[in-house]
């Protein structure tokens, strides 16, 4: 972000690729998970959204997805209203969600055979190779899930997701059930792969360092609160932060890059006093 600029309130745009208006999902009618939310994603950017357990980022993500429906409000991604699960849109969990009878590149190809039907084994194979060479992973091609380590299963779901060249990839902490070395590596590998891709992204994350490091913009959320009269706020999204760090960054220069203490002070600050308040 430009840290030292207040941070403004999110706002959609007609012109956003994502566009996420009134969104609301109530599982009890008396407590809304979260209300009134509203953001735009632009196309090629890169959005984080941050908050504590509960606040409702899955179940955002999954509306995104068009795995669960909104209770009010709508989405539109490049102008059509988002309606079920699409392969205009991959997603990466923090479970790999690999099947574990198939190879890697089996598993990958799955994937790409769904979403171009048409095309012969060897357009499909080479589609395969790509994305599982960008990923690091060509030496490995023919292992079942079982035989890779934790971090390789997550960079096989991150080249399937690629693979399918969907127009938006929703990622909800895909790093989350990793050590600390290989999720560093593998916020790498992403950071450079969307560099080089411009891909559209939606992610999740606890990890402060991490949105930072990967985001364009970054969604503060609040959780939903009963308010000292009685009443109940939803939760919502309090604050869109645009990062405005150079995309050169990488974890190794990202503590010396200007604005990212205040951006990192910020968002603590956010989590520790504002996002439960009343
Ligand atoms: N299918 C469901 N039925 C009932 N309640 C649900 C359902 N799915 C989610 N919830 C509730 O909605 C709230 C938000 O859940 P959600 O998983 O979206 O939060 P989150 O912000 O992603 O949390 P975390 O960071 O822990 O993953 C929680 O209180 C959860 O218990």
């Amino acid at each position: 972000m430009d840290a030292r600029a207040p941070s403004a309130a999110p706002a959609v745009t007609a012109d956003d690729f994502l566009r996420v208006e009134g969104l609301g999902r109530a599982f009890n009618a008396q407590r809304p998970v979260f209300g009134g939310v509203s953001f735009g994603v632009a196309r090629g950017e890169f959005v984080c959204i941050i908050g504590h357990s509960g606040c409702g980022k899955t179940t955002i993500l999954n509306v995104l997805a068009g795995l669960d429906q909104a209770s009010t409000g709508h989405v539109f991604m490049d102008g059509r209203e988002v309606a079920g699960p699409s392969l205009e849109r991959g997603v990466v969990f923090q479970g790999h969600a690999l099947m574990p009878w198939l190879s890697v590149r089996r598993n990958i190809a799955f994937a790409v055979e769904s979403r171009w039907p048409d095309w012969s084994r060897a357009q499909v194979q080479a589609q395969v190779q790509k994305y599982v060479a960008m990923v690091g992973l060509s030496a490995a091609i023919d292992k079942k899930p079982s035989e890779l380590s934790g971090g390789m299963k997550q960079r096989v779901g991150i080249a399937r997701a690629f693979a399918i060249e969907p127009k938006m990839l929703l990622l909800d902490e895909p790093f989350g059930a990793l050590d600390a070395l290989t999720r560093g590596t593998i916020q790498d590998e992403l950071l450079a792969i969307v560099q080089r891709t411009q891909q559209t992204v939606f992610m999740i994350t606890h990890d402060v360092d991490e949105a930072i490091l990967l985001a364009d913009r970054i969604l503060l959320m609040r959780n939903g609160v009963e308010l000292p009269d009685g009443r109940w706020r939803p939760g919502d999204i309090a604050e869109s932060m645009r990062l405005g760090l150079p995309r050169s960054r990488t974890r190794a220069t990202l503590h010396h890059t200007p604005g990212y203490y205040e951006a990192r002070n910020h968002i603590v600050d956010f989590l520790v006093s504002r996002a439960h308040a009343a």
